[in-house]
């Protein structure tokens, strides 16, 4: 589907709102005609020194359509926004909801400043569509057509001369350059989707850069994206231009046409000369709404490129299955969970061949199992397929006794809590940052939390204790302290199964034996799954699943 029928189907809940803010502009906009045409009747009409009770009701009609105007415009604007924001936020709901179940496969394939692009820029222009678009253009489109009929009326003549106009202006001159302006526009999105890529990872990686003697490369880059923009914002400038001077022109030759016809119309008496005022200045009340027109074809062009921009990620299709329309209820066993793979296959998108391939494992209460293997046998592949991150292509995951793919995938995730290698830290308090596993969770159970993850000491020299920021990506934490805040964050969440990817990798051998003798502690009453590639933890262990090639091989 073309994109601009697809953001209107997507509008489906305020259509309504939308015709009415059209008819609400357009009435706007006629009463700055009507406000044109009754001053020109007045002026002229006054010339002839009428007794002045003649000239009562046109002087009131032009104070109510002058005030007509300024109110009707801000009700429009009211209604337009309230309308357009309200398909933007669904819009970006839905974006972002799709970006959640592309996460784990598709999201390297966008860069994280393009995807911010996409999310906040692209939707935006989105929006323009009808506020910047397709709005004016229906109101030029209505009041267009009365005040050529309106002109008709009183000298045909004049009626054509407008019309001729209008089309000239308000059709042929977008149709011949909508070739150029959809190129031009669609260059403007890329480049400055370029941009915020560019500078959110120079922003990002500006240690690494400096060190590496990166910088001056991606400096150039932008003084280049900076030049195209230029280039382009002045050809956007100058096409804005011819079509602001084609609709001043347009009107003008309106006005002559006008004058050149009534003049001798008046002459013959055919015409009252209190009408010639009437059609020759009125068209003159429509040169800002012709200007809108070039505008809004821009506009709609850009909002083309930058749908295009939106729906290429919303179609890409989800690594997960579909959740169940009408999911089971989550069993409550009072013994646990237990979780049972039987046969299991998976296959990341776009790869060749199976990341897993007929997995049995048994995941039961007080069990502590190390996953080992070597790198790429599809150790975090198994922990994505039980997060629900993967949905498997073969075999068949039940959470006490029943089949995951007919429960709520969000609900089978809440029996898991996760230790990554590399968790997220966020930029906020280590307080807050631990109680994202339990958001209910009190200062004084987060505290607990930390200090049995091994960082009571740390904590006790923060002088701002829970309240520390950790800084953007956690960056004023040491690699120990935020795998202690990972491993808090697991305790805190107190969930039935424990996953944990490598939580040692980036220790020292200390801090790495505390965690991980933490992770495996015993406990009847919880699962513990570890990934590990020390040899020293498979001891800890009641059970070793050794993985090669996505198979089970022990
Ligand atoms: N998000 C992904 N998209 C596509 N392929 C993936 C993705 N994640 C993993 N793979 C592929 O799946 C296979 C198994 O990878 P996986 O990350 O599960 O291995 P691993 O045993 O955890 O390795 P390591 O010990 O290095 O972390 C690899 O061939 C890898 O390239």
């Amino acid at each position: 589907m073309a994109p601009l029928a697809r953001l209107w189907s997507q509008a489906a809940g305020v259509r309504w709102r939308l015709l009415g803010a059209a008819v609400v502009g357009a009435l706007a906009t006629g009463c700055a005609v009507g406000l044109m045409a009754t001053s020109a009747w007045l002026i002229a009409r006054a010339a002839q020194q009428p007794p002045v009770l003649y000239l009562m009701v046109a002087v009131v009609s032009v104070r109510t359509l002058g005030i007509g105007r300024g109110v009707l415009r801000y009700v429009e604007r009211l209604i337009s926004h309230d309308a357009a924001f309200r398909v933007l936020g669904g819009i970006r709901q839905r974006l972002v909801a799709h970006l959640a179940l592309i996460a784990p496969a598709a999201l390297p394939v966008w860069r994280r400043g393009d995807l911010l692009a996409r999310t906040v820029d692209d939707v935006d222009d989105a929006g323009d569509a009808f506020l910047r678009g397709l709005l004016p253009l229906a109101g030029a489109a209505l009041v267009g057509a009365g005040t050529v009929v309106l002109l008709a009326l009183i000298l045909p003549a004049a009626g054509v001369a407008l019309a001729v106009a209008l089309v000239v202006a308000c059709v042929l001159v977008p149709v011949l350059s909508a070739r150029r302006s959809a190129r031009v526009e669609g260059q403007a999105v890329q480049i400055r989707a370029g941009r915020t890529r560019l500078v959110t990872e120079l922003l990002d990686d500006l240690p690494e850069l400096t060190v590496s003697d990166g910088l001056a490369g991606r400096l150039d880059e932008l003084d280049q994206i900076e030049t195209d923009s230029r280039r382009i914002a002045a050809g956007t400038a100058r096409a804005a231009g011819v079509a602001a001077a084609v609709a001043v022109a347009a009107m003008g030759a309106a006005v002559w046409v006008a004058a050149w016809f009534g003049v001798p119309a008046v002459a013959a008496a055919d015409l009252n000369p209190v009408l010639l005022a009437v059609i020759v200045l009125t068209p003159l009340a429509l040169t800002d709404t012709v200007q809108a027109v070039g505008v809004a074809a821009a506009a709609l062009h850009r909002a083309t490129a930058a749908l295009r921009r939106l729906f290429a990620v919303m179609d890409t299709p989800p690594v997960t299955a579909p959740p169940p329309v009408h999911p089971r209820p989550l069993p409550e066993p009072a013994a646990g969970a237990i979780i049972r793979l039987r046969g299991v296959g998976a296959r990341w998108p776009g790869a060749d061949r199976d990341a897993l391939t007929d997995i049995d494992l048994d995941l039961v209460p007080g069990r502590r199992i190390v996953v080992a293997g070597e790198s790429g046998s599809g150790k975090s592949t198994l922990l994505a397929v039980l997060l629900g991150f993967l949905t498997p292509t073969t075999g068949r995951i039940t959470l006490d006794g029943v089949d995951v793919a007919e429960l709520d995938p969000d609900q089978v995730r809440t029996r898991f809590s996760w230790c990554d290698q590399s968790a997220h830290l966020f930029d906020s308090t280590v307080l807050e940052n631990v109680r994202l596993a339990r958001p209910d969770a009190d200062a004084a159970q987060v505290e607990a939390a930390l200090r049995e993850a091994g960082a009571g000491g740390w904590l006790d020299g923060l002088p701002q204790g829970l309240d520390t920021p950790v800084g953007e990506h956690g960056r004023a934490v040491s690699g120990g302290e935020r795998q202690r805040i990972a491993l808090a964050r697991a305790i805190l969440a107190d969930r039935p199964v424990l996953l944990a990817d490598e939580p040692a990798a980036h220790l020292d051998g200390a801090t790495a034996e505390s965690v991980t003798a933490r992770i495996m502690r015993p406990d009847p009453g919880r699962c513990v799954l570890l990934v590990s590639h020390r040899p020293q933890d498979e001891a800890l262990a009641d059970q070793v699943v050794r993985l090669a090639g996505g198979r089970r091989v022990g």
